[in-house]
């Protein structure tokens, strides 16, 4: 079954932890945390402080998707805080396998995020080492954004690359997704999806999570 992660950047931050038990109770199977530095996209969110102080409130895992500069620097400070995924871009560091190792050693999942320009042959290298690939499919930044369609044939290439080297990885996708999209994602070979506006931004966040879970 597809898991659900819902993007709290969507979310109302005054009153963050309703937010988050909010898509708990309504059957999220991860939290989507998108922490953006103002340097590798054009916009400012969360640190670490932040999520340390909503590990207290809520059992889901955490997914931190870092859309920062230099993101060796801030692994460490992201694992103690309380990450179980935490998803580099391919574009923010020239060292991607020390950096995905760097996330091994804290012993969670290591995941990496490719933007829509990106091909898949940057991370053709290190696929056996990733848990986790996360395909945008909007330009990161900011939520609401229009879903780009290219991404579909993206997601059936990493599939087919994925089962060539028979590996567990998980598809993620992120960006753009919709009760419209959902059932063409999973048919590409999407395993998790990201979802911001379409959760946050309805009245009834179980009824748009139970749509997205139907496909
Ligand atoms: O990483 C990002 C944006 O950069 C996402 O996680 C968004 O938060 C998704 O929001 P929607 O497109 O679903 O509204
Ligand atoms: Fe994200």
């Amino acid at each position: 079954m597809i898991q659900i992660a819902p993007s709290i950047l969507s979310a109302d931050f005054a009153r963050l932890e309703q937010e988050i038990l909010k898509v708990e109770t309504a059957g999220a199977d991860l939290l989507h945390i998108d922490v953006m530095d103002g340097h590798f996209v054009p916009n400012l969110t969360f640190g670490p402080p932040v999520v340390k102080a909503i590990r207290k409130v809520t059992q889901l895992p955490f997914d931190v998707h870092l859309m920062v500069d230099k993101p060796e620097e801030y692994v460490r400070p992201f694992a103690e805080a309380g990450a179980n995924i935490i998803t580099i871009h391919a574009e923010a560091t020239p060292h991607l396998h020390r950096v995905v190792q760097s996330i091994k050693e804290h012993r969670i999942q290591a995941g990496v995020a490719l933007n829509p320009a990106t091909p898949l042959c940057v991370i053709e290298e290190i696929l056996h080492d990733l848990d986790l690939i996360l395909i945008m499919s909007v330009n990161p930044g900011f939520g609401g954004q229009k879903f780009i369609p290219s991404a579909l044939k993206k997601i059936r290439r990493l599939k087919t690359m994925l089962m060539q080297i028979n590996s567990p990885a998980l598809i993620e996708v992120d960006g753009g997704v919709t009760s419209e999209n959902a059932a063409q994602l999973k048919d590409a070979g999407a395993d998790i999806l990201v979802a911001g506006s379409a959760i946050y931004g309805v009245v009834d966040c179980q009824a748009a999570i139970a749509s997205l879970k139907k496909v």
